[in-house]
C-alpha cells in the first residue's frame, strides 16, 4: 500500500477526522496529545493563521518523538505555494476547502492524499478528474445529508467526508452515515482550542458514537 492508501485506510477506520487551528505551539501540542491518548491516529491541523507553519513543524517533530502511528495532515490549503510548503515539511495529507488543479497536481506528484472541498456535482466531477479518492463535502452544515443522498448514485464508489457543523450527536452522525458518507470531519463541535478540559473523554465518546452510527 502506498502512503495515500495507508492514510485513506486510517481515516476510514477512524471514521472521524478531527481538525483545529491554534497559534500557540504548546497549546496545540497539548491538544493533539489528548486526541492521541483518546485513540486518534489521523488528525488535520488547519492553515488558518500566520503561525500555522511554525506550529505544524513542531507538531510533526513531537509526533516523530512521542506519537508513533499518528498521521498529521494540513487543511485550508488553497494554492500550490501553501501545498508545497507543507508537503515539503512532511505533511501526511493535504485538505482543501476548494478544488485548485495546481494543488491537485502537486499533491498527486508527491504521492499524498488530497482531500478537496466540493459542494456541487460539477465540482465533484472535477475532483474525480484529479483522482480525488476522498472528497470533502463543504460546508456540510449548508448541504446536509440530503445532498449526499441525492448525489450518491451519480458517483458510485466515490468516498465522501462531510465537514463543517458536524456534531457529536448520534442522530446527526447516523443521518450522515446513512446518507452514504465514509467518515466525518469534526472541528469546533469536538475541539475548543481555547479549552482542552475534557477533550480526551469527548473524543472517546465521539469515536464510540461514530461506531454506533455506522452500524446498520
Ligand atoms: O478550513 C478548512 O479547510 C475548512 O474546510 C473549514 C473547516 O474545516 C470547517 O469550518 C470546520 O467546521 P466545524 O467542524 O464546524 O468547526
Amino acid at each position: 500500500m502506498n502512503k495515500r492508501e495507508i492514510v485513506l485506510k486510517a481515516i476510514l477506520q477512524q471514521g472521524i477526522l478531527p481538525l483545529f487551528y491554534h497559534d500557540d505551539v504548546a497549546e496545540s501540542v497539548g491538544l493533539v496529545k489528548k486526541l492521541y491518548k483518546a485513540g486518534i491516529r489521523v488528525f488535520e491541523f488547519t492553515n488558518r493563521g500566520d503561525k500555522a507553519a511554525i506550529v505544524f513543524k513542531e507538531l510533526l517533530s513531537v509526533r516523530d518523538r512521542e506519537m508513533p502511528g499518528l498521521y498529521l495532515g494540513i487543511g485550508t490549503i488553497k494554492n500550490r505555494e501553501e501545498a508545497a510548503l507543507f508537503a515539503d515539511m512532511g505533511a501526511d495529507f493535504i485538505v482543501s476547502p476548494i478544488i485548485n488543479p495546481s494543488v491537485a497536481e502537486l499533491v498527486n506528484e508527491a504521492g499524498l492524499l488530497w482531500i478537496p472541498g466540493c459542494m456541487t456535482p460539477t465540482e465533484i466531477y472535477h475532483a474525480q478528474e484529479y483522482e480525488a479518492a476522498l472528497i470533502k463535502l463543504f460546508p456540510a452544515n449548508i448541504l446536509g445529508p440530503g445532498f449526499m443522498s441525492a448525489i450518491r448514485d451519480l458517483f458510485k464508489g466515490q468516498l465522501f467526508i462531510p465537514t463543517g457543523g458536524v456534531d457529536i450527536e448520534l442522530s446527526n452522525l447516523r443521518s450522515w452515515f446513512n446518507s452514504g458518507v465514509c467518515a466525518v470531519g469534526m472541528g469546533s463541535k469536538l475541539i475548543d482550542p481555547k479549552n482542552a478540559d475534557g477533550l480526551e473523554e469527548k473524543t472517546v465518546l465521539a469515536l464510540d458514537l461514530v461506531k454506533q452510527a455506522r452500524q446498520k
